[in-house]
């Protein structure tokens, strides 16, 4: 049996960091914005993104420009619940895809960061969820800082933090040092890798 485990969070709380971690351990990981980032490359895709969004969209070297795609969803939540149905779709083909892999190799388990896990209700596809959080000072700091300012708006869209803590099998902080979650990583993952992949 494959056991899947949904890494989740908020806007730059460090999902894609523990991520990063477990897959340096070894371990299957898939990135839900990663394949977001692959379908935006689609000529299927591209066309329907610009039935949507207009032609200014793709730049004349075919790449989709996803400042232009956040500003415009931020300002109309009707061409977000459009993006998000052509998407969201294909995204969870492309997770159920990767399952179907992993347990045709006999894999034992799997992340995937899955950022909008409850306001989708995926949880069921997984059997555990993982929230990475950090206080609301060191999110809002991260996202000015070290992502895409004008993320910050896409906020209000998304479940609160500690709603999705309350949630959550495991909470992991983002405030420790990447050492320090590392630490905390392999210390827990002791005992699922009995059954599963050994670490050194
Ligand atoms: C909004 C976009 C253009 C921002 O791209 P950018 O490269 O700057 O950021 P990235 O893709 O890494 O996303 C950063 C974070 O924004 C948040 N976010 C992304 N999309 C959404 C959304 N539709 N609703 C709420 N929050 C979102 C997530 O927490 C995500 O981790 C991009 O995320 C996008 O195209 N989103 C629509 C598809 C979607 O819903 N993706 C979520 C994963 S399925
Ligand atoms: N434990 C940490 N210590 C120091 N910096 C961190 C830590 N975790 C994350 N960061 C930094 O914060 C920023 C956001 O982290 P990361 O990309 O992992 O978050 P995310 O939740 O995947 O973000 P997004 O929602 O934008 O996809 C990055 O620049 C990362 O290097």
């Amino acid at each position: 049996m494959l056991k899947k485990i949904a890494i989740t969070g908020g806007i730059a709380t460090g999902k894609t960091t523990l991520l990063k971690i477990l897959k340096k351990l070894g371990f299957p990981a898939l990135s839900c914005d990663e394949i977001v980032e692959n379908l935006y490359k689609r000529k299927d895709i591209q066309e329907k993104i610009i039935e949507l969004f207009g032609k200014k969209v793709l730049s004349k070297e075919g790449h989709i420009n996803k400042k232009i795609i956040l500003k415009k969803i931020i300002d109309s939540p009707s061409l977000k619940q459009k993006l998000e149905e052509l998407l969201h779709p294909e995204v969870l083909r492309e997770i159920m895809h990767f399952f179907e892999g992993l347990e045709r190799r006999g894999e034992r388990l799997v992340f995937v960061e899955v950022p909008l896990l409850f306001e989708v209700a995926w949880e069921k596809y997984f059997d555990e969820i993982w929230v990475i959080s950090s206080s609301e000072e060191t999110q809002r700091e991260r996202i000015y800082k070290l992502r895409e300012p004008e993320l910050i708006k896409l906020l209000s869209f998304q479940i609160p933090l500690k709603e999705k803590e309350k949630r959550a099998h495991k909470i992991f902080s983002s405030e420790k040092s990447l050492a320090e979650l590392e630490r905390e990583l392999k210390e827990i993952l002791k005992e699922y890798s009995k059954a599963y992949i050994p670490l050194e």
